[in-house]
């Protein structure tokens, strides 16, 4: 029996990994070509999440099900990096395609009305005549995920509803299964109080962009490389940075739900030039955001008016 105090994914994949045998008789993936190998690890492990949904009435509720769906899928990815026995470039495809087919499974059973735009799908522009559409990242922070025991890596999910004069993401979560944490919008984050004087900054640990250090020596910042959009911005909701500054590329699924859930939280959520960030748009590239404490937004967004982002 697993002691009460262990988190409820570590309680999860107890059983889960029960279910498949014990250490001695694991069944393991098979030998052959990558896409083979995902494969197996998506249709197996997805069946292993079907004895844990709540009531059809908890999941009603959109912030609810945002949670559910996320914490869901990064169980998925944990027994993946923990079973499969894969790595590299293996690993990365292999809970690329199990945590994208679990979420798209939930949202089939779930949300049968609703469009959905992945990172891992094709991108069905009937979501464009939609007037609620789920953006969803099956895996943020790929790389990072790949290389155990790192934990920024991270699974989005957002709600986008239709409004008279647009749109707006309504509900999100972002899951950071290796911490055991699920952020999301039905229970904001009160911000800690700031335990840094400095500023600290959350780049992209692998491609920081350059006009970030020159900002950071201009208001005295200090940077915090890390993988993952999603681990970024919860950095932010969780004091561990006081600001994310990112530009040069992304997509909307980047950063969909981690900004709806530091929004929920009070955090300032913008594009580095001050305008709001749009989602739901044709165009899929959403390449430049800053997400930060709000009494650090203005001199940020000044200096990027100033400077630019070259
Ligand atoms: N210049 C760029 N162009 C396109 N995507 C980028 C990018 N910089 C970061 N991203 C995407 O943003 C996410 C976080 O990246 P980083 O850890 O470098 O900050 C990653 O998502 P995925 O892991 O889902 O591919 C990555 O692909
Ligand atoms: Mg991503």
């Amino acid at each position: 029996m697993r002691a009460p105090c262990s988190p409820p994914w570590q309680r999860h994949i107890g059983w889960a990994a029960c279910s498949w045998g014990s250490r001695a008789d694991r069944v393991q993936a098979p030998r052959g070509d990558s896409t083979t190998r995902a494969s197996w690890c998506a249709t197996r492990l997805a069946i292993v999440t079907e004895a844990t949904s709540p009531s059809p009435d908890d999941l009603s509720d959109d912030h609810a099900f945002a949670a559910w769906a996320a914490d869901q899928a990064g169980e998925v990815l944990l027994q993946v990096r923990a079973e499969s026995g894969l790595e590299g470039k293996e690993l990365k495809d292999a809970g690329d395609a199990a945590a994208q087919e679990l979420l798209a499974r939930l949202l089939a059973e779930h949300r049968p009305d609703d469009a959905v735009l992945s990172e891992e799908a094709t991108d069905d522009k009937a979501r464009l005549d939609a007037s609620r559409v789920w953006i969803i990242d099956p895996l943020d922070g790929t790389r990072e995920f790949s290389e155990p025991p790192r934990d920024d890596w991270a699974v989005h999910v957002a709600l986008w509803e239709a409004t008279a004069d647009g749109g707006e993401l309504t509900a999100g979560a972002v899951a950071q299964p290796a911490l055991g944490e699920t952020f999301n919008t039905g229970a904001p984050s009160a911000i800690p109080p700031r335990t840094s004087e400095r500023p600290r900054i959350a780049v992209s640990r692998t491609r920081p962009p350059a006009f970030v250090q020159a900002l950071a020596a201009e208001i005295d910042a200090e940077l915090v490389p890390m993988g993952s959009a999603g681990v970024k911005v919860m950095s932010v909701v969780r004091d561990v940075a006081d600001a994310y500054v990112h530009a040069g590329g992304q997509y909307q699924w980047d950063n969909a739900a981690p900004v709806a859930v530091a929004r929920a939280a009070g955090l300032h959520c913008s594009r580095v030039d001050g305008s709001p960030l749009v989602y739901n748009e044709d165009d899929t590239s959403l390449p430049d955001l800053i997400v930060c404490r709000p009494e650090l937004a203005d001199q940020i967004i000044d200096f990027v008016k100033r400077h630019g982002t070259d």
